[in-house]
């Protein structure tokens, strides 16, 4: 699903990351790991085609990302926290639009419940606390189809419980088929990942 050969991202004269190469098929989750600054981000940004390799390549499913390619978007959910939100819908009908957008109804409050915001579905995003934003920012990402799950530092901001929330549903989106590559901070989210991309 996601292939990465070789690949070099420099800030000016500074290596970010050198000759990197993993590979991350369907089912699968990787973890992507190491300290402040190393590159994870940046890594994630290349994979959305919001940011550059200088060398190597970043496959998915055979093609290089570009993300003015309705084909790409379908296929790639991401959350990198930088979600911007309509200031007058609701929780709900963020999720109901993006949902149409992609031509998918599923159960947006059965979503929400499973999160444990299901009594945020009326409210206005900016209204929420930093973790139920978090939650919300991943119900998002996680309820429309995709083939490739993009997160960066899913666990930031919440809670234990909302912790174990993302681990089970990355597990099922996995499950399901997709892939999973994520940034993390979490031990045990890289623990539990079936390809570590140590950049530390
Ligand atoms: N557009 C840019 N211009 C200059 N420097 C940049 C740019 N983008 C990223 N950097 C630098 O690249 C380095 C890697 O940043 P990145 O956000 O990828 O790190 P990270 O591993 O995700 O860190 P953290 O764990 O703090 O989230 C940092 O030193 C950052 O300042």
């Amino acid at each position: 699903m996601l292939s990465v050969t070789y690949a070099t991202r420099r800030i000016g004269a500074q290596p970010l990351f050198t000759a990197l190469t993993f590979t991350v098929e369907r089912g699968e989750c990787a973890a992507v790991v190491g300290p402040n600054g190393v590159g994870k981000s940046s890594l994630l940004r290349i994979i959305v085609d919001d940011d550059h390799l200088d060398e190597g390549t970043v496959l998915i499913d055979g093609r290089t990302p570009n993300d003015r390619s309705q084909g790409f978007r379908a296929i790639v959910a991401a959350e990198l926290g930088d979600q911007a939100v309509f200031y007058d819908s609701t929780v709900r009908e963020h999720l109901d639009l993006l949902c149409a957008s992609h031509g998918v109804r599923p159960n947006v409050d059965a979503a929400l419940i499973d999160a444990g915001i299901g009594d945020l579905a009326d409210r206005f995003p900016h209204t929420l606390s930093t973790g139920q934003r978090q939650r919300f920012a991943l119900v998002a990402t996680l309820i429309r189809p995709s083939g490739l799950i993009v997160l960066d530092e899913p666990e930031r901001g919440l809670d234990v419980d909302g912790q174990t929330w993302v681990a089970q549903a990355v597990a099922a989106a996995t499950a399901r088929g997709a892939a999973v590559v994520m940034a993390t901070h979490s031990r045990e989210f890289a623990d539990r990942a079936d390809v570590l991309v140590d950049l530390g």
